[in-house]
């Protein structure tokens, strides 16, 4: 099977990753997008990250009525932080039945040459980039490992999910009602 990994925090997992996993699921030659929830990414030192089960815990109740989507806490087995290219061996070796494809975001693209071994992610699986607001700008425009993804641009963020929290303000509409329903109850980023 060919199927889309789409590595991420997911802190939390928002409308635009559904919309993202969904467009890559149905609108691609991928048959599957399976979410691997990372539990550090190695550029990233956020204060509010949440403790990855809950992280996992409301990406799965998020993609639970979407038979193409899956979520694996592959990474958490694995030392920190998740260097993505460490991963994808794993996978690759574990599963050599599927053929595999790395998901990410425009956004991540002007960074993705500081990556750990990041030709030998292009060489191995090769980028899916949905395009985002504000990217910025990279050389990547005509590789032949990276496949652009026409798709409706989403301005919405997990930061603005969390200062929405902050603030006060709803995030109705932001996330899926169980996952609003799950920071609520457990008082995440408040
Ligand atoms: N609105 C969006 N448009 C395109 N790609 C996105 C969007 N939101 C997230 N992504 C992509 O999803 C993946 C996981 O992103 P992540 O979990 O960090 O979400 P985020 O909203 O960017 O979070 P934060 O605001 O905390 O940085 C990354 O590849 C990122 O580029
Ligand atoms: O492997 C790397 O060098 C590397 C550098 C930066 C980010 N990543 C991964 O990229 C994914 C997206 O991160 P995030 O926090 O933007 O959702 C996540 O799985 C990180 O571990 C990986």
């Amino acid at each position: 099977m060919k199927i889309g990994l789409f590595f991420g925090s997911f802190n939390p997992i928002h409308v635009g990753h559904l919309i993202i996993a969904n467009t890559m699921a149905t609108a691609t030659d991928l048959e599957q997008v399976w979410f691997v929830v990372s539990p550090q990414n190695p550029f990233k030192k956020n204060k509010s990250l949440l403790h990855e089960f809950d992280r996992f815990d409301m990406v799965e109740r998020a993609i639970a009525d979407n038979a193409r989507l899956k979520a694996t806490d592959f990474e958490f087995h694995l030392t920190r932080p998740s260097y993505t290219i460490d991963t994808l061996i794993r996978l690759l070796e574990k599963y050599p039945q599927h053929e595999f494809r790395l998901i990410m975001g425009e956004d991540n693209l002007a960074q993705f040459p500081n990556w750990k071994n990041y030709e030998k992610i292009l060489e191995y699986v090769g980028l899916y980039v949905y395009p985002r607001p504000n990217a910025a700008p990279h050389n990547f425009g005509n590789h032949p490992r990276v496949t652009f993804v026409a798709a409706p641009l989403l301005d919405i963020s997990a930061t603005f999910i969390r200062e929405s929290l902050r603030n006060g303000r709803s995030i109705r509409y932001l996330v899926p009602e169980v996952v609003e329903e799950m920071i609520g109850r457990k008082k995440f980023f408040v």
